[in-house]
């Protein structure tokens, strides 16, 4: 089971990024080993990146720890995410310098842009640091707390915690807004075992926080039983932020009904693994399910990202982390999960995925259906 304060072990060489000051990381990015000036128009305007991004059609792809690294992040934004959430940071780790956090957890792909950074943590001075590092080390385009996070070891010192004592959340998001210029916002679950969620999210907005994001179960709940969109609709109406809908989106078309909800847009996790064409689908409305060689392809390209993003410096050489992903780009083709499930490198990749690379006969779409099989990944997640 996957603990969503677990961080990938990473090696570091030395030098690699002890020089992403400040002002590099905002007017440069690594390409090829080569720093090239970034132009202005990658950068965040401080304090509107969610209202412009809100006057576009689309949908938020979760953070997700474990998931919703760089090369998933690209992969949604291409596809036409609103905008992308990092997996958490530790506050504490990224003051601490913990050069996980550093390298695997945070660091934006070359060129990225429209990604907002979350951070788990229960001080408002380790939080307050903590944005100041993430906003010169990752240029994020925002700042998300983490209130959900229910895993027990870190029960007491944020995530879903904060649910119980809000004036506590509160100052957090106080401490962050002093610390950036840039929007902060929240991601809750609707309470630790009851609905809290009405009294949080006005808290949270009187606090300053420019966008509040709801998963629609309590923490108690975890995974179980279906997201209350009643209770996240009840949350939109009641604040004058915009409210971000998450829990159980599956289909662009179940999208489009939670977005009649009255919250500002939804937010897709477990819907997204292997399927970024769910954002297309979202900011386009272009419904076409992509035929097989697409997904074996973008698979394909997935393990590429993950291989070229990883091996750059952090040491994370092995395609592992990919193994829980690449079956969901395709389900209808089981007889190929034996090999995706055991890959270590790319040829073990295109071996696996070579009987439907070249497009052969009986590449039928028909079965095609995406969507997760939401006990897989039931845990200790936000
Ligand atoms: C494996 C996994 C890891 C998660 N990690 C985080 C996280 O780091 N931060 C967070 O706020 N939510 C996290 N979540 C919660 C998701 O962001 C999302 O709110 C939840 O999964 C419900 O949405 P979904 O049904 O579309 O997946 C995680 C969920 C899963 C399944």
């Amino acid at each position: 089971m996957l603990d969503c304060f677990k961080a990938y072990p990473v090696k570091r060489k030395k030098g690699t990024h002890g020089a992403w000051t400040a002002f590099e990381t905002v007017f440069t990015q690594w390409r090829g080993g080569v720093r090239y000036p970034e132009t202005m128009s990658n950068r965040p305007t401080p304090s509107s990146f969610y209202a412009a991004r809100l006057t576009r059609p689309g949908a938020v792809l979760a953070p997700m720890a474990g998931y919703s690294d760089a090369p998933m992040r690209q992969l949604a934004s291409e596809h036409g995410a609103l905008w992308t959430v990092s997996e958490m940071i530790s506050a504490r780790g990224l003051v601490m310098g913990g050069d996980t956090e550093r390298l695997n957890l945070g660091r934006p792909y070359p060129g990225e842009a429209g990604r907002v950074v979350q951070l788990f943590g229960a001080e408002p001075e380790v939080l307050a640091e903590a944005v100041g590092r993430a906003e010169a080390w990752f240029a994020p385009a925002a700042l998300d707390l983490n209130m959900g996070c229910p895993v027990p070891k870190v029960r007491g010192k944020g995530g879903a915690c904060l649910l119980q004592t809000p004036e506590v959340a509160f100052t957090l998001i106080r401490a962050m807004r002093s610390a950036t210029s840039l929007d902060v916002s929240a991601k809750i679950r609707l309470g630790w075992d009851s609905d809290r969620s009405v009294e949080v999210a006005q808290g949270l907005a009187a606090a300053g926080a420019a966008l509040i994001t709801v998963h629609g179960r309590t923490s108690r709940q975890r995974y179980t039983g279906e997201a209350d969109w009643d209770a996240i609709a009840r949350v939109a109406a009641s604040v004058d932020v915009p409210v971000v809908g998450s829990g159980d989106i599956l289909s662009a078309d179940h999208a489009r009904v939670r977005q009649r909800s009255g919250v500002a847009a939804v937010m897709i996790g477990r819907g997204a693994v292997g399927n970024p064409w769910i954002f297309r689908a979202l900011s386009t409305g272009d419904d076409t399910a992509p035929d097989l060689d697409t997904r074996a392809h973008t698979a394909l390209r997935h393990a590429e990202l993950q291989t070229r993003f990883y091996n750059d410096d952090s040491g994370r050489l092995t395609l592992r982390p990919l193994r829980k992903v690449l079956p969901r780009y395709l389900p209808d083709r089981p007889e190929l999960h034996a090999d995706l499930v055991q890959v270590v490198d790319l040829d073990d990749v295109r071996r696996a995925l070579a009987p439907v690379l070249g497009g052969l006969p009986g590449a039928a779409n028909a079965t095609w259906a995406p969507g997760a099989a939401p006990g897989e990944y039931a845990g200790n997640h936000s």
